[in-house]
Order: C-alpha cells, then structure tokens, then sequence
C-alpha cells in the first residue's frame, strides 16, 4: 500500500520575464528522501521557494498534507508543517548557535520559552552540536553552519523539509556526515534534497527528480535513473569522439558514455552517466514564450 502523497503539485510555473524558471511541473512527494537533480539555472531553487511558500506560482497549484498554501490560513498551515533549508541561510556571525535557532524557533512561533528552549536543545542535540551551541558561528567549520541550519529547518518535527544544496562546499568526512543527518531526518518524514552531487542521491535518495529549463525530465529511483545509462557506457584505448562524454580514466583507459559502437567493450553505468543520457535527451530548443 502507497502512503498519500505529502506533496502533490500539479503544472506549477513561474517566469521571471520571459524566461521559464518552472514550466508546467506536476510532481508527488512521499515519505523518504527524494532528490532533485539539475543544471545550473535549472529551477531546483525556484522550486523549493514555492513549495516554502517564499514565493507564489504564476500558475499551478499544490497541496502539503492536504493544505492548500493558495489561502492564507492554509498558507500558514503549510508553514507550519514545514522546514526550509536555504542555499544561503544568512547567518548573523555573532549570533551562537543557540540563539541562533531560538532566534528561528521564534519566527515558527513557539512562544513559550522552556518549551522553545527544550526544543532548540532537541534539534542541536539531533545535528549532534550540543557541544558548541554557546559558540558564536563566526568561529564554526562550513559543516557546522550547514548543521545549524538543518537543526534550524527541523524545529517543530516538520513533516516536510526543503533542503537546498545543503551540502555544497562540504568536504568528503562533512559531506558524508551530513549525508547520514539527511538519511535520518528522512524517516518518517518528506525530504526533497536539491544537489549538484549524483554521490549524494546514488548514497541516499529513495527517488529522484531530473529538472532543466524548469521541466521535468524524469521522475524515479535512482536504479531506474542508472538504468538509463545500461549498455551506453563502455571502454576504449582512445578517445571516442561518436561518445557524449569521454574521459581518460586513472587507468589510461577512456571511459565513454553516448552511443557505443558494435562489439564495444560495455561498463557498469553509474547513475551520474543516467542523469548526463537524461540530460541530453532534453529538446535543445524550448518552446516560444
Ligand atoms: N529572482 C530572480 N529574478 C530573475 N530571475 C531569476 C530569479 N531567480 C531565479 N531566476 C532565474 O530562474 C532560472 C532558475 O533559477 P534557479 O535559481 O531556480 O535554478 P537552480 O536550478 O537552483 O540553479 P543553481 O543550481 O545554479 O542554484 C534561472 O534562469 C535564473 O536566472
């Protein structure tokens, strides 16, 4: 059986000018950790800020949990139940990472203060910061502040969370330990993780979702998305220029990603080769504005 959707969108668009940030994007969300794969430009942002209610569509519609963000007291329902992950969180630097999130747990409107305090220490407890919560943030890692940020994102249990690139300039030992914080945070609640890092949705993701010029190219597993790439990735001694992508490998063998030629000597694809076959099938032109 299928849990209800906590997402369910449908032709959601928003121009800025005449470009299409989002064009007619329709998607589900359910429990788990679905990523959202694109380019630069691509509209994964633009998304996120719509679905957080940070900005409205020109057109299209969603629901969270049933609330509809079109009127006001379901748009404030939906914040509620909502946490967001911005790619720049704005800290203040001289805040410490408690007043900080008590600082966001004020604008979620818990205004009694033990219960509000209780619930920072929670969340910092749960990014696993108790430790430096009296430090300003000025003096913390990128990986702390991007944990900071998720402890301020997660105040108040919410059953969506909106994490955007959240682990952009993160090094590997940070990045892998963010990775587990997004697992965690991923049961038992919705997660939509906007990346650049295929790894992260290869390591972590339920599903996936490719975006370019704010349209979807597909929807699905990680499996089916490294599928796309089965029998399209191969090996050879020299460049192959009929490949969509060629590179020498570190075992001075190419490593080809397209078209392969007959007989050519096939590779496990990787879900990153599935993602740049997915890309490429995108029509080079869009359509008139
Ligand atoms: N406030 C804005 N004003 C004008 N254009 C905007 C604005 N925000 C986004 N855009 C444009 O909308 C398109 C989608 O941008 P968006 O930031 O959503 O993409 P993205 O996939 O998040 O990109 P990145 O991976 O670089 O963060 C781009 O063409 C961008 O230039």
């Amino acid at each position: 059986m299928t849990t209800a959707p906590t997402v369910s969108a449908s032709g959601l668009t928003l121009r800025y000018g005449g470009t299409p940030a989002l064009d007619d994007v329709s998607l589900r969300l359910r429990e788990g950790v679905t990523g959202l794969l694109g380019p630069n430009g691509a509209g994964k942002t633009t998304l996120l800020r719509v679905l957080a209610t940070a900005v409205p569509a020109d057109r299209g519609a969603f629901t969270v949990l049933g609330h509809d963000p079109g009127t006001a007291a379901g748009r404030q329902e939906v914040r509620r139940l909502l946490g967001y992950l911005p790619q720049n969180p704005g800290f203040h630097p001289d805040f410490t990472a408690f007043t900080f999130v008590d600082y966001v747990a004020i604008l979620k409107e818990l205004t009694d203060r033990a219960a509000r305090h209780r619930e920072v220490r929670r969340v910092l407890e749960a990014v696993d910061l108790s430790d430096v919560r009296g430090t300003r943030i000025k003096r913390l890692s990128g990986g702390m502040r991007q944990r900071i940020a998720l402890a301020a994102a997660l105040i108040g249990d919410p059953g969506l969370l909106l994490l955007d690139e959240p682990t952009v300039g993160l090094d590997p030992e940070q990045r892998m330990r963010f990775r587990e914080l997004i697992a965690h945070a991923g049961e038992g609640r919705t997660v939509l993780l906007s990346t650049h890092q295929t790894e992260d949705v290869a390591m972590l993701c339920h599903r996936v979702i490719v975006l370019a010029r704010g349209r979807i190219l597909f929807e699905g597993t990680p499996a089916e998305l490294t599928a796309r790439a089965a029998g399209r990735v191969w090996s050879s001694t020299e460049r192959d220029p009929a490949a969509r992508a060629s590179w020498r490998t570190g075992l001075g063998t190419f490593r080809n990603v397209g078209e392969p030629p007959e007989g050519a000597d096939l590779l496990d694809p990787t879900l990153e080769d599935g993602y740049l076959l997915v890309l490429d099938s995108e029509p080079a032109e869009v359509a008139p504005v």
